[in-house]
């Protein structure tokens, strides 16, 4: 993986989407999205072989664009369809053992201090996801709302190191996440509910690649 593939990365799952994920996947493709997290979790998510099924469309869909398609959490499934990735957080397996299961593939480490931070380099991690950023209504069990301060200090300290902001961003605010040395920014909702997806994401393009 290399950091410029962080710039635009979409994240979405059916539950953030108001049409069908499929078409938003495309729509925010053409719009110049440069990676893509299939996040299925929350209340009506998919499971099981339905799933599956989804991860493998969508996972479709994104080797025809040439885009990194990362699964979320599900550590099985990621082996299981040869994922190019998978992002992890703080209560799953640390990313050594993850590495070790997903042989090659890229390992995202969510992080809320200095401390995960490092533990997460140490562990080799590819990128860290760090945030809420700004507050967010998509994700209700977040740390606190934490700014652009720990963005700072982490390129600071690891000026090559990738990362990438999420929570809150949006077109308006994207460009401050960037100044404070993060590699690009994590959006959900910002894209998955925009009346257009291509649009939104050729505009976080603009600011952020
Ligand atoms: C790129 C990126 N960064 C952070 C997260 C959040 O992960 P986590 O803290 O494990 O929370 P869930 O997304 O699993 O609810 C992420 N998904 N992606
Ligand atoms: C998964 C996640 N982790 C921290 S905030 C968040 C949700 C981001 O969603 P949005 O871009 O809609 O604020
Ligand atoms: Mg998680």
């Amino acid at each position: 993986m290399n950091s410029e593939q962080l710039a635009v990365y979409f994240i979405a799952g059916t539950t953030n989407c108001l049409k069908p994920i499929e078409q938003i996947l495309q729509e925010a493709i053409k719009g110049g999205i440069t990676m893509f997290q299939f996040r299925e979790k929350g209340a009506n998510a998919k499971t099981g072989e339905e799933k599956k099924a989804l991860a493998l469309k969508l996972q479709s869909i994104c080797r025809s664009a040439d885009i990194p398609f990362i699964v979320n959490d599900d550590i099985d499934l990621a082996v299981e369809i040869e994922a190019d990735g998978v992002h992890i957080g703080q209560e799953d397996e640390a990313a050594s053992v993850v590495r070790e299961k997903i042989k090659g593939g890229i390992v995202g480490v969510s992080v809320h201090t200095m401390e995960e931070f490092e533990k997460a380099v140490a562990d080799g991690a590819d990128y860290v996801g760090t945030g809420p950023v700004y507050p967010t209504a998509t994700k209700l069990d977040t740390r606190p709302v934490a700014g652009t301060v720990l963005i700072q200090q982490m390129k600071n300290q690891q000026p090559s190191f990738p990362i990438v902001g999420i929570g809150g961003i949006t077109v308006q605010n994207a460009a401050e996440v960037m100044k404070a040395g993060a590699d690009g920014v994590s959006v959900i909702t910002a894209i998955s509910m925009a009346k257009s997806p291509e649009a939104a994401a050729a505009r976080f393009v603009e600011t952020c690649k």
